[in-house]
C-alpha cells in the first residue's frame, strides 16, 4: 500500500469492491496491492464534502493471476451521513484531513456537482480544457450548455461502469476499470459526434488524468447527451416476448408486440455506424497468417474458459472446428467496431435507434480492445442477444406458470429465429457469402464461450443460456 492511506485497513476496500456491481474480479481471490490518490475535485461554493479520486490496484491470487486498477471517487465527511449509508466505504484517519467518513461519491448529489461544475468551467477555458494542479483535465467539445441546476441520479442497472444522469440534460459515465491510454468509448463517440451520426448520444466532454510518474494519460470519465426518450432495446425485446406469450397459440409475426421491424431498423443502424467507423478509423486486411492468429486467439479464450466452466469440455472439439474454419479464409477485413454489442447497448428513442458503450468487452485488456476487428463480431453479439431474450422471459414464466413450457419453448425459438433473420438481412442487405457465414459462426461461438465465463462469474444461475447455445454449435 502506498504511504498516504497506509492507515486504512485494506479489508475496507476488499469488502467494498465485493459489494459493487462493477467489480470485475468477483468470485476470484484477490488482495489490495496499492491505493493511489490521484486528485481532488475542484471545490465549488456548494461543497459540503472533500471529493477525491483513488485508484485501487487489485492483485489476483489464482492461477490466472494478474492485476487490475479500479477508480474509486470518494466523498469525505467529517461526521456520518445517514442519507449515504448505502454508499459507505469506511472511516479512517487521513494525514491532512483527520478522521473521515468515506462514501462512494457517485451516490452523493452534492459531490457530483463538482464534476458538473468543472465540465461547465472547462467549456469557458481556452480550447475547452480545464486542468488542475493534480493533473485532472476536464475537456469539452461542442456547443451544448450544461444545466447546472440538474440533480444527479446514479443509474442502478447491471453495469461494468457507473453512470450518473444530470437531470435529463447530460449523462456522465465514470469508468471503473482503468487502463492507461485511450478509452475507445471516448475516441469512438468523439468521431461519431463530430461526423454527426444519428445513432449515438453526442459526446459533450471527458475527464482524464496525466500520470507524470509513468508518463501516461488515464481516461476517467465521459460526459454525453442524455437520451430523454430512450427505451432500452433489451427491455423492449423482453416485452415483445411477454406479449407473444400472453396470447396462446399465435405466431411471432401475428403478435401485437412483434419486434421484427425494430430488429430490421437495428440492422440498418449498425451498418451505418460501421460504415462511418470504417471511414474514420484505419481499415486493415488480415492475411492468412493473421487470420490464423484470430482463430488462435479464440482457441486460447476457450482454453482459459475451460478452467472456469468445465462443462464446456464436451463441446470443445466442435468449438475448435468452428474456429478452425477461419483458417481457410484467405483474407479478413478488420476495422474499428463496437466490440461488445448486445440489446442492452441499444436504445430506441423518438429519433430512432442509438448504440451506446463503445468500450469493448470489459474483461479484455485495452490493447486487445483497441485492435481492429471484424464487423461480424458485433453482428454475432446481436444474434446472441436475440437468443438470450426468450430464455430470460421463460425463466420468469417458469416460476409462475410451469405448465406450457414445451409450447413456449417452440414459440421462443420462432421469436429468436425471426428477429435474428430480420436483423441480419437488414444489416447485410442480402444473402451472406460463404466466407461471411464462416466468420459469423466463429464469432457467435466465441461470444457464447465468453458468456459462459461472464455468467459463471456474475449471474451463475444464467449460465445455462450460453451453455445451451454452445451445445447447439456442437450438435450442428
Ligand atoms: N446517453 C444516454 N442516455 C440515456 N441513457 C443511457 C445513455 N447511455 C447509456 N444509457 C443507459 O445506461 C445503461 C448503461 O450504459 P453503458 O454505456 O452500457 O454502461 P456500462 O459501460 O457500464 O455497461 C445503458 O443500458 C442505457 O440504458
Ligand atoms: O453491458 P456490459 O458492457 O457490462 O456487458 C456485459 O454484461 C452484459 C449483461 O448485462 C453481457 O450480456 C449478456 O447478457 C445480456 C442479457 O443481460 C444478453 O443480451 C447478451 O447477449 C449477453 O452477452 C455482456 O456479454 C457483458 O460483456
Amino acid at each position: 500500500m502506498t504511504e498516504h492511506i497506509s492507515r486504512v485497513d485494506p479489508d475496507v476496500f476488499t469488502r467494498y469492491l465485493e459489494r459493487t456491481r462493477w467489480f470485475g474480479g468477483k468470485g476470484r481471490p484477490f488482495t489490495i496491492a496499492s491505493v493511489r490518490r490521484i486528485g481532488a475535485l475542484p471545490r465549488t461554493s456548494q461543497d459540503s464534502a472533500d471529493v477525491v479520486i483513488d485508484l485501487v490496484e487489485v492483485a489476483y491470487d489464482d492461477a490466472e493471476g494478474g492485476s487490475e486498477v479500479y477508480q474509486v471517487p470518494m466523498a469525505f465527511y467529517e461526521h456520518p451521513e445517514a442519507r449515504l449509508d448505502h454508499a459507505f466505504i469506511g472511516w479512517w484517519e487521513e494525514p491532512d484531513r483527520g478522521w473521515v467518513h468515506a462514501y462512494d461519491a457517485l451516490h452523493d448529489r452534492e459531490s457530483m456537482y463538482c464534476w458538473l461544475a468543472a465540465f461547465d468551467r472547462a467549456a469557458r477555458e481556452a480550447g475547452g480544457n480545464l486542468t488542475d494542479e493534480s493533473g485532472l483535465r476536464f475537456h469539452r467539445i461542442g456547443e451544448h450548455e450544461l444545466d447546472l441546476d440538474a440533480h444527479s441520479t446514479l443509474f442502478s442497472g447491471e453495469q461494468s461502469n457507473s453512470s450518473v444522469a444530470f437531470g435529463e440534460d447530460a449523462l456522465m459515465k465514470v469508468f471503473r476499470k482503468i487502463t492507461p491510454g485511450v478509452n475507445p468509448d471516448i475516441s469512438v463517440h468523439d468521431v461519431l459526434t463530430r461526423t454527426g451520426s444519428d445513432h449515438i448520444a453526442r459526446l459533450y466532454g471527458w475527464l482524464d488524468w496525466v500520470d507524470e510518474d509513468e508518463d501516461t494519460t488515464v481516461q476517467l470519465a465521459m460526459l454525453q447527451e442524455f437520451l430523454r426518450t430512450a427505451s432500452d432495446g433489451w427491455d423492449l425485446a423482453l416485452a415483445s416476448v411477454r406479449n407473444l406469450y400472453a396470447e396462446a397459440d399465435i405466431h411471432a409475426h401475428e403478435a401485437g408486440g412483434d419486434f421484427a421491424a425494430e430488429a430490421e431498423r437495428l440492422g440498418v443502424a449498425l451498418r451505418e455506424v460501421h460504415d462511418v467507423l470504417a471511414e474514420h478509423f484505419p481499415v486493415d486486411r488480415l492475411d492468412a497468417a493473421a487470420v490464423a492468429e484470430l482463430a488462435d486467439a479464440m482457441d486460447a479464450r476457450l482454453a482459459a474458459a475451460l478452467d472456469v466452466v468445465p462443462e464446456l469440455a464436451q463441446h470443445a472439439e466442435a468449438l475448435r472446428t468452428a474456429y478452425g474454419r477461419l483458417r481457410g479464409l484467405g483474407e479478413v477485413e478488420v476495422q474499428q467496431i463496437h466490440g461488445d454489442l448486445h440489446l442492452g447497448q441499444t436504445l430506441r428513442t423518438s429519433l430512432g435507434w442509438k448504440i451506446v458503450d463503445f468500450e469493448g468487452e470489459p474483461a479484455k485488456p485495452l490493447v486487445e480492445r483497441l485492435k481492429p476487428d471484424s464487423r461480424w463480431r458485433d453482428v454475432a453479439g446481436m444474434l446472441r442477444s436475440f437468443d438470450y431474450v426468450p430464455h430470460v422471459v421463460e425463466r420468469q414464466f417458469a416460476e409462475d406458470q410451469p405448465d406450457g413450457a414445451g409450447q413456449r419453448a417452440y414459440r421462443a425459438e420462432e421469436w429468436a429465429h425471426r428477429n435474428r433473420n430480420h436483423f441480419l438481412s437488414a444489416y447485410a442487405g442480402g444473402e451472406l457469402s460463404d466466407a461471411q457465414q464462416v466468420l459469423l459462426e466463429a464469432y457467435v461461438a466465441d461470444k457464447a464461450v465468453y458468456e459462459t465465463v461472464y455468467e459463471t462469474r456474475n449471474r451463475p444461475t444464467w449460465v445455462g443460456i450460453p451453455l445451451e447455445a454452445v451445445a447447439r454449435i456442437g450438435a450442428a
